[in-house]
């Protein structure tokens, strides 16, 4: 877990540069009970929001131990760790991919999960299970289980963004490297879907919206609320062509794509129904999409190599 825990070492160091606090911040191996004991000894825990995870496609169905071990391994040591301490809230980093290919349009949370086209949704799935179960049988324990779809968009300051080990395998920190000229050129993975241009369609939704998501969640917890699921989505659907143009227009870059075969496991479009959200957490979307292109490009165009200089 070396590169995961680099990749949010350097996030946070930039977050108590943005702030100008100093948020604690520790690496450690989440398999190993002794480490996670020494946080929860350090320091008084209320709930516990877990990001943690391995999160590529691709690369979780040709490494399923390694993505069932990092991904529900840790999961479990720290849910072991937690009930040691007496910590009982947690809130959870989910995914769309829960859904698997959609049976209706827009996806509500009462839609059928586990039908997974990939192993790494399988984990967010077998997960989101677990804590279920735990919120089932002990009454003090609560879940909150967020379902993100397409999180896309970088800090205000420009100071804080994605910033993928090797090639990005997620659309947008592609499209910007492309446009930054890192990368020569998009790759659209198929062109002859069921969607108005034939290119897949998502949910994209603002990074700083979803971080806002979790702080309702934080409040919606002090309910005790058992486990509850939500969408966090925006409810519209964009192509990957529509994506690619929304960032030519943000940044004034081209990104030249070419057309290739389809990628296993995708689908040809998702979204959400996130009115839950708005309704029960009294989350509201703030950020629309030239804005989330806008800002990835402040941060990618500030940051050409991300965090660390080009070897
Ligand atoms: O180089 C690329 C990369 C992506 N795409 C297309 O762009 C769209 C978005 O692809 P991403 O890889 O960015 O994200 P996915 O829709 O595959 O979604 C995955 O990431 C999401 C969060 O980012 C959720 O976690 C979701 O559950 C998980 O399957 C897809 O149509 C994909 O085919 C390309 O055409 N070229």
């Amino acid at each position: 877990m070396d590169n995961l825990a680099n990749a949010g070492m350097d996030s946070m160091r930039r977050v108590n540069e943005i702030t100008g606090k100093q948020v604690p911040t520790f690496s450690i191996d989440m398999l190993d009970k002794d480490a996670l004991r020494d946080l929860f000894k350090k320091h008084k825990i209320l709930c516990v929001m877990h990001f943690a995870g391995l999160k590529t496609v691709e690369e979780s169905c040709n490494k399923p131990l390694l993505y069932y071990k990092t991904n529900i391994g840790a999961t479990i040591s720290l849910l072991e760790v937690m009930k040691e301490f007496g910590v009982y809230n947690m809130i959870f980093s989910s995914s769309a991919a829960v859904y698997g290919s959609p049976t209706y349009l827009p996806m509500d949370e009462k839609h059928p999960v586990g039908g997974c086209t990939n192993l790494y949704g399988k984990t967010k799935y077998f997960i989101e299970e677990i804590i279920k179960d735990i919120c089932t049988a002990e009454n003090q324990s609560n879940g909150v289980l967020l379902r993100y779809f397409n999180p896309v968009g970088a800090h205000v300051s420009g100071k804080l963004g994605e910033d993928p080990q090797g090639v990005p395998s997620k659309l947008m920190p592609y499209v910007s490297q492309v446009a930054v000229r890192r990368l020569k050129e998009l790759t659209v993975y198929g062109d002859n879907y069921d969607t108005p241009d034939g290119t897949e369609v998502r949910d994209y939704i603002y990074v700083v919206d979803l971080a806002q998501g979790h702080v309702a969640a934080l409040k919606y917890l002090k309910k005790d609320c058992g486990c509850k699921v939500f969408n966090l989505g925006t409810g519209k659907g964009f192509s990957v062509i529509d994506m690619a143009k929304a960032f030519e227009t943000a940044s004034g870059k081209r990104v030249p794509y070419q057309i290739a075969g389809r990628r296993e496991g995708d689908i040809a479009s998702c979204y959400a129904d996130a009115s839950l959200a708005e309704k029960e957490l009294g989350w509201a979307l703030k950020l629309d999409l030239a804005k989330m292109c806008e800002d990835l490009w402040h941060w990618q165009s500030n940051n050409p190599t991300g965090f660390r200089p080009d070897s």
